[in-house]
């Protein structure tokens, strides 16, 4: 069991956000600091050459270290105020933990203005640009691959939920954030939301923040956070891995336009094989791929209690134990819900983020590239686990 130090939350400070979050980046103590010069010498003075890929808060390169080791350098944009919240978050959460399916934190820099995060560089970059970024890849991703994966991100999910102490809930379990080795082993990353969850909690109110597509409804409605929110989200990734598709796809006719919504009609009309991704050509087994769609199904069924642990995924996944008995229940599907203002955003491929306002005064939304996150104050509620 893994157990490391709450992120400290500071109270309003007269003296302005900004000096209370210079306070805590003189704080880091738990990684490795780098100089700016050295990453300027690791990426070539960040040339665009190196330039791997774009977040919501700042650009990633690819850099060569001193000691050989190869980073992905994560830099945050300097007008991104929520972006540092986020960077200090990622260090408190992922600094101190290591696991084969989370992506390993090696260091940070912090000098000046300059937030910048390095990890351990991955060669086939996310599922979003590569199994659901359409002819852009020439990765075939096979039966048995699709496996590999769904069951790595599920162990990497499990061990946050239920050995790291307290819990992390990741909050924003999506195609894009899983990265991919050379072996197509996965990681997790982007823990800028995560949530630490001291154990006897139930959930967590909190501003809601996430992706469209993979919010539970519970969390996006109410802003209920559990772990059963990440259990959701990953049903839904599952079925993203198993149909090859995003969830969401405005260009297909309305009725196939939600993956998870095709997914149950095809699981009540007992033809769930048929939305197996088509381009792996009939080429795997059709009682593991319908098991495994209705992993997907009990995962983001309406009732987060329904729903199982992570650790009880990964032996369905595995097939330690029988998951066909199970009775599953109907999806929660925010689309049905009236007066929750959806935005699908504007392309298919690039996930748009859920805007959901509850009303709280204290709610102020922020945006960043296409991205728009509401935020609000985390409050704690003291109820034990029912979940
Ligand atoms: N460790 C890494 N190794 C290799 N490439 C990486 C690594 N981390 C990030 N990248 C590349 O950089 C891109 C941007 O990553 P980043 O985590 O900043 O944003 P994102 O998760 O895609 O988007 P957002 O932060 O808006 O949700 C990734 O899609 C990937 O292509």
């Amino acid at each position: 069991m893994i157990c490391f130090p709450f992120l400290r939350r500071k109270g309003p400070s007269l003296s302005g956000h900004t000096v209370e979050i210079d306070e805590e980046v003189s704080s880091i103590q738990n990684t490795k600091l780098y100089t700016y010069k050295e990453l300027r010498v690791a990426t070539q003075d960040f040339n665009p050459a190196n330039k791997v890929g774009e977040g919501g808060f700042g650009s990633v390169y690819k850099g060569i270290l001193k000691d050989g080791t190869v980073a992905a350098i994560k830099v945050l944009s300097a007008e991104s105020r929520q972006g540092v919240k986020e960077f200090l978050t990622e260090i408190n959460v992922i600094a101190e933990i290591e696991h084969e399916n989370l992506v390993k934190l090696i260091g940070c820099c912090v000098e000046g203005k300059h937030r910048i995060l390095l990890y351990g560089y991955l060669e086939n970059n996310s599922l979003a640009q590569t199994l659901l970024g359409g002819s852009h890849s020439s990765i075939q991703f096979s039966w048995r691959a699709r496996c590999g994966i769904c069951i790595g991100v599920a162990q990497g999910l499990a061990f946050l939920h239920e050995e790291v102490q307290p819990h992390i809930v990741h909050r924003d379990i999506k195609a894009s954030n899983i990265l991919l080795n050379r072996y197509l082993k996965p990681k997790i990353s982007d823990f800028g939301l995560a949530k630490l969850f001291p154990t006897n909690m139930t959930h967590i109110s909190t501003r809601v923040a996430g992706t469209a597509g993979y919010l539970a409804p519970e969390y996006a409605l109410r802003g209920q956070l559990t772990r059963k929110a990440d259990v959701y989200s990953f049903g839904v990734l599952l079925l993203e891995i198993v149909c090859g598709r995003c969830n969401t796809n405005r260009r297909l006719p309305p009725e196939d336009r939600y993956l998870l919504e095709r997914v149950w009609k095809l699981h009540e009309a007992g033809e769930l094989v048929t939305i197996v991704d088509s381009s792996l050509n009939g080429d795997f087994d059709a009682r593991e791929a319908t098991k495994y769609l209705k992993i997907g199904l009990l995962c983001t069924q309406d009732m987060p209690k329904l729903r199982p642990s992570m650790s009880t995924v990964v032996k369905m996944l595995t097939g330690e134990i029988d998951m066909n008995e199970e009775k599953i229940s109907r999806p929660g599907l925010l689309s049905e819900f009236m007066g929750v203002k959806v935005d699908l955003g504007k392309t298919d491929t690039k996930d748009s983020t859920y805007t959901v306002s509850s009303g709280n005064a204290d709610n102020m939304s922020s945006s960043s590239g296409d991205m728009t996150t509401s935020y609000a104050t985390m409050t704690f509620n003291s109820i034990y686990d029912r979940n």
